[in-house]
C-alpha cells in the first residue's frame, strides 16, 4: 500500500545525514509541517515538557472527544500477512460490523512479489508507478522486509527522484533514531545493518550506506501504528512528520486512528492551552511491567507518567508494601503467554489443538494468577492483563460456538476492568461483549443453559446487548466522531436492532425501566456487581 507521494517537486540537495538537530529548533521547517495538517485547534512544535527533543502542543484549549488535526501521512505501509487491507487504499475488504463492505472483493497478491495485496485493479494500477514497480523487484529478493522498512524504501525512493520536498527531506534528517542505541546490541545493529544494504542496493550504489541506515532507525522510533478505528490491533505503520513530534504518555490526552489513508487524531480529554499533545504508542491495555519493558526496548526510555507511577504504587500496596514485584510481573508475562498462544492457535485449527482447549486455558489463567497473591488477598478482577484475558477467551469461545462461557467471560473481563472512561478501547471492546449477548440472546429455547435456573431469559440477554449497543454508539460518536465512518456504522446497527425489538421503544425512559432489571439479571448470572454495569441513564 502507500500514501499520497509528496507532491512537492524535490531540489538537488543531498540526503546526507548530519548530526541530529531537534525539529523544533527549525521554525520553518515546524511551520512547513504544521501546515500539512488540518487542525481544528493552532498547534505548535516546541521543546517537550516531557522529554528532551520536540514535542506537540495545543495553542488554544480543546474539549474531549475533539478532532485535533487530521492529514494525510507522507506514506504508508500494510503488514505483509495482512490479507483483509488494502496495501494501496487501506480500506478493509472486511466489514466488521456486518455491513455491506465497501471494498467487497478480496485482496489479491501482485503476482510478481505475491506480498503486496491490491483490493482492485484501480488500486494495483496507481500503486504501480508511484512505488510497486520498485519495491515488487525489492520484496522479490527481499520478502521479509517489513512495513516500516518498505516505508523507508519509498521515501529514499521518492528522494532519489525528486518527489520529497527539500523540506521533507530535512525533516526526515531531524526525526530522532536513537541510532546509537540500536547499535550497541549486536543482534539489532546486524539487523538493521543488513536491510540498509537490501535498501541501498535496490536503490543503486549511489546512495551512502548511511542513508538509509539511520532512516531505517528513524522508522522505528517514528511511524506511528496504522489501527483502524474497527480494530483493536494496527494493521500496519505510516509516517507524518506531525505526529512524529508527539511523545508517549501511558495516560495520553489524545488518540490516533486511520479511515483508509487518513490519519486523525483525536482528544481524550480536555487539553489546556499551551499543553503538550500525548499519544500511547502501545496497546494501553497492557500492564504497567509489560508497557515499561515494551518502551524501553522499542522506543529506548524509561516511562515515569503518572499512570506508571500509580500502577507500581497500588500493586506494591497489594503486596504489602514489598519492593519484589517480579514475581507478580512473571505471573503477568505468564498469562499474556497462555492468552496468545491461544489466540494465535484459533488462527490455526486443528494445528494447536491442546491450545484450543479453552477451559483448560481458562484453568491455567486461574492458577497462575491464584499463585501470585496471598489466598486472602486475590488477585484483583481489575488487574492486567486478567480483564483483557477474559475478553480473548469470550471471543475464542464464541468462535468455538459456545456462547454460554463467551458471556460471562466478556461480562466479567469488559465490566470488571477499570476501563470505564468510554475511550476508543472501551467502544472497541463494549462491541465485542455486545456481539456476545447478541449471539447469546439469540439461543434456542431447548438450549442446555436454560436448565440453569439462574441463567437470565433470552429477553433478558436482548434488552442487555440493545442497552450496551446504545451506549456504544453514543461513545463511538465522542471518541471516534459523529463523522467518522465507524461510529456512523455502530448507529445504523444499533437503527437496525431498534426496528427488530418488541416491547418499549429503544432508547426511551421506558426502555430504560426494561434495562435495568435485565441487567441486573445478567450481572447476578456472570457473578459481576450490580454497581460495575452500564448506567443508560
Ligand atoms: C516519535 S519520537 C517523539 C518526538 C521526539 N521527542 C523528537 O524530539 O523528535 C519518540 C521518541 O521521543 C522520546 N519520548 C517520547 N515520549 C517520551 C516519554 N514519555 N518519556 C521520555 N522520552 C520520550 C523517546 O526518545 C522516543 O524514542
Amino acid at each position: 500500500m502507500a500514501t499520497d507521494r509528496p507532491t512537492d517537486n524535490g531540489d538537488d540537495e543531498d540526503f546526507t545525514p548530519s548530526p541530529r538537530e531537534a525539529l523544533h529548533l527549525n521554525a520553518q521547517l515546524s511551520q512547513y509541517n504544521l501546515g500539512r495538517v488540518v487542525s481544528a485547534v493552532p498547534l505548535e512544535i516546541r521543546s517537550s515538557d516531557i522529554c528532551d527533543g520536540s514535542g506537540l502542543f495545543v495553542s488554544a484549549e480543546i474539549d474531549a472527544g475533539r478532532e485535533i488535526y487530521h492529514v494525510h501521512p507522507l506514506t504508508g505501509a500494510i503488514y505483509a500477512n495482512n490479507k483483509s487491507f488494502c496495501h494501496h487504499c487501506c480500506e478493509d475488504t472486511q466489514d466488521v460490523l456486518g455491513g455491506p463492505s465497501k471494498a467487497a472483493l478480496q485482496t489479491k497478491a501482485c503476482t510478481g512479489c505475491r506480498a503486496a495485496r491490491f483490493c482492485s485493479k484501480e488500486c494495483q494500477k496507481s500503486a504501480w508507478p508511484l512505488y510497486h514497480k520498485e519495491e515488487c523487484k525489492l520484496l522479490q529478493k527481499a520478502p521479509n522486509m517489513t512495513a516500516q522498512n518498505l516505508i523507508t524504501h519509498r521515501l529514499l525512493f521518492w528522494h532519489r527522484r525528486g518527489g520529497l520536498s527539500k523540506q521533507l527531506a530535512a525533516s526526515l534528517l531531524r526525526l530522532e533514531t536513537h541510532f546509537a542505541d540500536f547499535n550497541k546490541d549486536d543482534k539489532r545493529a546486524t539487523e538493521l545493518h543488513d536491510i540498509a544494504v537490501a535498501i541501498q542496493e535496490a536503490l543503486g550504489t549511489k546512495v551512502a550506506l548511511t542513508v538509509p541506515w539511520r532512516l531505517v532507525a528513524a522508522m522505528r522510533i517514528n511511524c506511528v501504528r496504522l489501527r483502524p478505528a474497527s480494530r483493536k490491533e494496527s494493521v500496519g505503520y505510516a509516517v507524518d512528520i506531525c505526529t512524529a513530534m508527539i511523545n508517549h504518555s501511558c495516560d495520553p490526552n489524545a488518540f490516533v486512528f486511520f479511515e483508509g489513508r487518513q490519519l486523525r487524531i483525536r482528544s481524550l480529554k480536555k487539553i489546556a492551552a499551551g499543553e503538550e499533545v500525548t499519544i500511547c504508542y502501545l496497546d494501553p491495555t497492557l500492564d504497567v511491567a509489560a508497557r515499561k519493558a515494551l518502551l524501553k526496548h522499542e522506543y529506548f526510555f524509561d516511562c515515569y507518567c503518572n499512570r506508571c507511577k500509580s500502577e507500581i504504587r497500588e500493586q506494591r500496596s497489594l503486596l504489602g508494601g514489598s519492593n519484589e514485584l517480579s514475581p507478580l510481573h512473571q505471573a503477568q508475562r505468564e498469562v499474556l503467554g497462555l492468552i496468545n498462544s491461544a489466540v494465535r492457535a484459533s488462527n490455526y485449527p486443528g494445528i494447536y489443538a491442546a491450545l484450543e482447549d479453552l477451559p483448560a486455558i481458562e484453568t491455567g489463567v486461574r492458577t497462575i494468577t491464584a499463585g501470585a497473591f496471598p489466598p486472602e488477598k486475590p488477585w484483583p478482577e481489575h488487574m492486567e492483563p486478567l480483564p483483557s484475558a477474559r475478553l480473548a477467551l469470550a471471543m475464542l469461545y464464541l468462535g468455538q460456538g459456545k456462547p454460554v462461557a463467551a458471556l460471562r467471560n466478556a461480562l466479567k473481563g469488559k465490566l470488571l476492568s477499570t476501563r470505564t472512561d468510554g475511550g476508543p478501547d472501551w467502544v472497541n471492546e463494549m462491541l465485542d461483549v455486545v456481539t456476545v449477548l447478541i449471539v447469546a440472546g439469540s439461543l434456542p429455547p431447548d438450549a442446555p443453559a436454560f436448565a440453569d435456573t439462574d441463567f437470565p431469559s433470552v429477553d433478558d440477554i436482548r434488552n442487555v446487548a440493545y442497552g450496551y449497543l446504545l451506549k456504544v454508539s453514543q461513545r463511538a460518536r465522542k471518541a471516534f466522531g459523529r463523522d467518522s465512518e465507524y461510529a456512523r456504522g455502530i448507529s445504523s446497527m444499533a437503527v437496525t436492532m431498534a426496528a427488530k425489538k418488541a416491547g418499549a421503544v429503544f432508547g426511551g425512559e421506558e426502555f430504560v425501566v426494561e434495562f435495568e432489571p435485565a441487567q441486573r439479571k445478567v450481572l447476578a448470572w456472570a457473578g459481576v456487581p450490580e454497581e460495575n454495569g452500564i448506567c443508560l441513564a
